[in-house]
């Protein structure tokens, strides 16, 4: 399975949902939304904050966790003090659902993160109508026209936005755009090839004031401790916390260079 893949059926997604009369209703109840939680705000309040995700399953992984109780889940990842959930919604791939972010964001005070493939400018009332308050932007799938478009539409409906980059070229494009908060993915998205250097080589490039997260591959405190050290502000991590028996104990234990297990 290829990213190209994950894109085509995404396109097939979007038409089939956000046509027509459908739209319509997205935005009314876009409006009708409650003003975002502030994601920038939480992930800047100093030391390492944690982007705890809800991921089902994965391309990469196939089924991370096969009894899936993501209420309990994000309620761990509240209880354990992450700044903020990020939720997959992306379904063929990754198994996500619009229902899951919708649930949890009533469920926890903390902003909530739509991790999802955005190209189309519909997807960002759509983001805003199920409750999320950030939403991600690829460098890597996205144009600099249409990335600078959606970045607009979110700031204009109040949705913070994590930039994701893996090369250099990536993170300057993010940095032109005016991102204030660019992720690191130690995940190559082409070959799913984890290598957490990547984080390391690529932070140099990151604006001083713009929030520095490294994303992917996370698998122990230690490793935490590499990416607080290389200078990220934030880390986000899925499958390792997806896997724990104690999602909370291990938030503690990133955050406060702790090992845990
Ligand atoms: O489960 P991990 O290795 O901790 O990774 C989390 C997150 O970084 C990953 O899910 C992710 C990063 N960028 C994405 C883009 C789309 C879908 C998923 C992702």
């Amino acid at each position: 399975m290829s990213l190209q893949e994950i894109l085509a059926r995404k396109r097939i997604d979007i038409e089939n949902e956000l046509l027509g009369g459908l739209m319509n209703d997205i935005e009314r109840r876009a409006f009708s939304m409650p003003a975002p939680r502030d994601f920038y705000g939480a992930l800047a309040a100093g030391g390492l904050s944690v982007i705890a995700e809800v991921k089902k399953a994965s391309p990469s992984k196939g089924i991370i966790a096969p009894d899936f109780d993501y209420a309990k889940i994000a309620s761990a990842y509240d209880g354990g003090g992450a700044e903020a959930i990020s939720v997959l919604t992306e379904r063929h791939f990754f198994q996500g659902s619009d229902t899951y972010l919708a649930e949890i964001k009533e469920l926890v005070q903390i902003p909530v993160l739509r991790k999802d493939f955005m190209i189309d400018e519909r997807q960002i009332l759509e983001s805003k109508a199920i409750g999320a308050d950030a939403i991600l932007l690829i460098a890597g799938i996205l144009d600099d026209k249409t990335m600078r478009k959606l970045y607009e539409l979110a700031q204009e409906s109040g949705l913070h936005c994590l930039f994701e980059a893996h090369n250099e070229a990536e993170v300057k494009r993010a940095a032109d755009c005016g991102a204030r908060i660019i992720g690191v993915n130690n995940r190559n998205l082409k070959t799913f090839q984890i290598d957490l250097a990547t984080f390391e080589q690529l932070r140099k490039f990151i604006p001083s004031g713009t929030l520095a997260v490294a994303e992917s591959g996370i698998a122990s405190s230690g490793d935490a401790q590499y990416m607080r050290q290389a200078g990220a502000d934030a880390i986000l991590v899925g499958e390792t916390l997806m896997r724990t028996e104690d999602p909370g104990a291990m938030i503690k234990a990133f955050k406060e260079g702790r090992r845990c297990q």
